[in-house]
């Protein structure tokens, strides 16, 4: 059976961090409360058990619990958020991913140049690649598209944390592709992918179209955000009906939600759940 960590929202969600849109004054916690029951609802209605990470109620940010961590099969890599004022979030996550029994991996420092090759080309084209800077990944900017692990780099993710992230998953058979990304949050504000595998995205708001080998156009910026809840159905937000309408002409089933309040603080249906599914 498939299964989602969710975590409640903080009644502080209003003093969300906020990047590429303007602050609204008007989130409405009690709302926001009421969209997440029902996106978990939703989520139970399409056969998924969920587990409930121990609220975080002084982490505005915590109920986008996606960004906390990244389950490939059953290994669960805790990430280390980019904003600073996300990074403790973690901790709860952690533990929850612990007790469902996941193997629980972190991420972990850049190994030495001297360790990674001996060979002269090796050490110069790695030398490229290396640097001080720290490893930082929001489980925002993970897409999994079969068995890679596409990883956006440029926002809160770092490639220290990209590749951070490919070693963590190094024996699973993923493998991890940078993309750099500029004009979102995460990789995920730009691109998800339909159940075949197709990615979808608004086109303005994607850093480069030609780099998604099967892309689909949609015709409003929500109509970005899908979760794949099995092979014939996805999950969006409702203010997308026209890339729902596209959705369905592929033969999908829509599930359309209202998701207002967690996009007033940059949020989409994506980031509110990590899913473990048994085909992962
Ligand atoms: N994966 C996601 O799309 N997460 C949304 C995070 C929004 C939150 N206000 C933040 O800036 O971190």
């Amino acid at each position: 059976m498939p299964r989602a960590f969710v975590r409640r929202p903080s009644p502080r969600l209003a003093e969300g961090l906020v990047t590429h849109v303007e602050r609204s004054d008007s989130v409405d916690a009690g709302r926001a409360l009421q969209q997440w029951e029902a996106y978990c609802a939703a989520l139970t209605t399409a056969g998924y058990a969920l587990t409930e990470v121990p609220p975080s109620p002084e982490h505005p940010d915590s109920v986008f619990v996606e960004d906390a961590l990244v389950v490939v099969g059953d290994l669960a890599v805790v990430t280390a958020p980019g904003a600073p004022e996300r990074s403790d979030e973690v901790t709860g996550v952690r533990l929850a991913a612990h007790d469902l029994g996941l193997t629980v991996v972190e991420l972990t420092e850049e190994p030495a140049l001297a360790e990674q090759s001996t060979s002269a080309e090796g050490q110069a084209s790695r030398a490229g690649q290396a640097s001080t800077e720290p490893a930082h990944l929001d489980g925002g900017d993970v897409l999994k598209v079969g068995q890679t692990l596409y990883v956006g780099v440029g926002g809160r993710t770092t490639s220290a944390g990209a590749r951070a992230l490919d070693r963590a998953v190094a024996g699973t058979g993923r493998t991890v592709t940078a993309v750099p990304i500029a004009k979102t949050l995460h990789l995920k504000s730009q691109v998800t992918a339909l159940p075949d595998g197709t990615v979808v995205g608004y086109a303005p708001l994607v850093d480069d179209v030609s780099q998604w080998p099967h892309f689909l156009e949609v015709p409003e910026p929500e109509g970005a955000h899908v979760i794949a809840l099995g092979e014939q159905t996805v999950l969006m937000s409702d203010a997308a009906p026209r890339s729902a309408q596209l959705f369905r002409s592929r033969g999908l089933e829509v599930v359309s939600l209202d998701v207002s309040e967690f996009v007033k603080v940059e949020g989409c249906v994506t980031c509110l759940s990590v899913r473990l599914h048994p085909w992962d």
